[in-house]
């Protein structure tokens, strides 16, 4: 039954066993072990264009905040890099901790960053919805970005000033320009691998981008994360912080690098 049906654990040491029972064999986040990565010259540079008119608002799902895209047509995409299609900006969010000593999903060498960031896109060339995506093996690409506390962070700030507006649970705040591109780094350098979904239903449809360079944050723009709420409005408060989950298995998987 469980290889019919096909769902992955999300539980204890047990993981491993259970993971390759259910065939659940590309589970993220995982940790990057720089020397085990393999350079591939055949990887291409990413090409990143984003429209900055078609961000639409943020929304505190209860999870993270969620920056929302209108992705009716091909205005802010990816392409090149390790993917065969071009993959169309759907949102973007962050994970991170309640203390600056841990908070991302991925880690390099196991050392882990205060917070990460993922911009999520669909394959649109090949399916229809973004939901039909979220369940096909090359239906999702994201692109994570690593933050690490230094300088203030100019982009990031603008967003910063909107959390108080999606202090709690299910609300939103129209949010009508805004270029993503300004939280990725320049350097091109980046790890790719075959990864899910890291919240349920952890769907094994994920061609993970991981930038090498993280940006740089401020302490003030982390805590203004941490002043999020799970809850919503009138329920007991509990602080947003902590929403990263643990490493999983590499499995049978190769992780690839754009640079020697
Ligand atoms: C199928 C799940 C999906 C909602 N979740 C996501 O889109 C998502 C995206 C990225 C990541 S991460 N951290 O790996 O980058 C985790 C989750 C989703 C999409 C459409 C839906 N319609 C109804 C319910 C529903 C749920
Ligand atoms: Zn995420």
């Amino acid at each position: 039954e469980l290889t019919k049906k096909k769902f992955c654990f999300w539980s204890g040491p047990e993981e491993k066993i259970l993971a390759t029972l259910a065939d659940c064999t590309r589970q993220s986040p995982i940790n990057i072990q720089w020397r085990d990565s393999i350079y591939d010259p055949f990887l291409k540079p990413l090409k990143i264009s984003y429209d900055p008119t078609t961000c639409l608002h943020i929304w505190n799902n209860g999870y993270s905040f969620l920056v929302e895209f209108d992705d009716s047509a091909d205005r802010s995409v990816i392409t090149g890099g390790p993917l065969e299609n071009q993959y169309r900006l759907k949102q973007f969010h962050f994970h991170w901790g309640a203390i600056n000593e841990w908070g991302s999903e991925h880690t390099v060498d196991s050392k882990v960053y205060p917070a990460e960031l993922h911009l999520v896109h669909w394959n649109a060339v090949v399916y229809p919805t973004f939901e039909e995506a979220v369940m096909e093996g090359n239906g999702l690409a994201v692109i994570g970005v690593f933050l690490k506390l230094g300088e203030h962070h100019e982009g990031l700030q603008m967003l910063v000033d909107a959390l108080p507006a999606v202090k709690h649970k299910d609300t939103v705040i129209e949010f009508d320009v805004f270029d993503p591109s300004c939280l990725i780094p320049s350097c091109p350098d980046y790890w790719t691998y075959a990864g899910s979904l890291t919240t349920p239903p952890l769907t094994e449809s994920v061609t993970w981008i991981i930038k090498k360079k993280p940006i740089e944050v401020d302490e003030n723009q982390l805590e203004a994360f941490r002043m999020l709420l799970f809850t919503s409005d009138g329920e007991e408060e509990k602080r947003m912080v902590d929403n990263f989950r643990p490493l999983q298995p590499l499995m049978n998987r190769t992780v690839r690098s754009s640079f020697q």
